[in-house]
């Protein structure tokens, strides 16, 4: 089943041009890395995915026009994690995450024994159970984007548009967050993320998107898309290339134009 079908997708933000003619279809059961440098576009085509930017060509989710979906309607399909993770109420942190039900139930009803499951659940797999009484604002950076992210997966929608979410995770957590989208992906749910972290991408994804000024230079499997040559093409760096346990290890070295090749 595909879960979302992007095609021709072009948004142009201030009269500047963004995402130019961008096409992929994304099927059940895959945890895709959306990579590519700094303005390449990834944020912007979350964005445009979710329908909160002015766009031409098509979105789909689960065959239906996203445009045509209610914001409710939504989120029942795809949940979002937004790059910002501020948290401006000192709730507590079981409170924030619980806001991920509420896309599924009637205005003003009461939690259901399903709905605590799904939130017990959410907050186990990014360990943030030993502080779920605490109110949100007073937890270090990484921890409150451990929060927005257990809030994000209590939405238990069939899709995950991440941005950014390892930014500010240590890198047992980083792991843990990887490893836990990989899972969602054998559930049978898709993750895009976005993610600057190419060793993450790399040894984790099952497919990688690379955008490159607003386009898609290359998509597929981790070891298809990082070449030697892309690396330095696109984010002008030298890499290692590697492999360890039978997954690929990709490591910036140096600036592509102070270090030959
Ligand atoms: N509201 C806006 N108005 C005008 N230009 C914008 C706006 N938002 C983003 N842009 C521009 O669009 C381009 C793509 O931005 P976007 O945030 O999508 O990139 P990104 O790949 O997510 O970058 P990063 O890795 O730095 O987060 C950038 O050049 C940015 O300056």
């Amino acid at each position: 089943m595909t879960l979302l079908s992007v095609k021709a997708l072009s948004a142009s933000l201030a009269g500047k041009e963004i995402l130019k003619d961008v096409s992929f279809d994304l099927p059940a059961g895959e945890f895709v890395g959306l990579i590519g440098p700094n303005g390449a576009g990834k944020s912007t085509l979350l964005r445009t995915v979710l329908g909160l930017t002015p766009h031409r060509g098509e979105v789909a989710i689960e065959g239906r026009a996203v445009a045509s979906m209610s914001a409710r309607e939504r989120a029942r399909h795809v949940a979002y994690l937004p790059q910002e993770r501020d948290i401006a109420w000192p709730v507590p942190v079981e409170m924030i995450v619980a806001l991920g039900r509420d896309v599924h139930r009637p205005v003003f009803s009461r939690q259901g024994v399903a709905d605590r499951e799904i939130i017990d659940r959410a907050m186990r797999r990014m360990e943030v159970e030993a502080f779920r009484d605490r109110p949100a604002t007073e937890l270090s950076g990484g921890e409150k984007a451990r929060v927005l992210i257990a809030r994000a997966l209590a939405q238990d929608a069939p899709l995950l548009l991440a941005d950014e979410p390892a930014a500010g995770l240590d890198p047992s957590h980083q792991i843990m967050l990887m490893k836990t989208f990989a899972a969602l992906a054998g559930e049978g749910r898709s993750v895009v993320a976005s993610l600057h972290d190419l060793g993450l991408a790399a040894r984790w994804c099952s497919r990688l998107i690379l955008l490159d000024k607003g386009r898609i230079v290359a998509d597929g499997p981790p070891q298809t898309v990082l070449t030697r040559e892309r690396l330095r093409s696109v984010y002008a760096v030298d890499a290692h290339l590697g492999e360890a346990g039978g997954k690929p290890v990709v490591m910036p070295l140096d600036l592509a134009d102070r270090n030959g090749p």
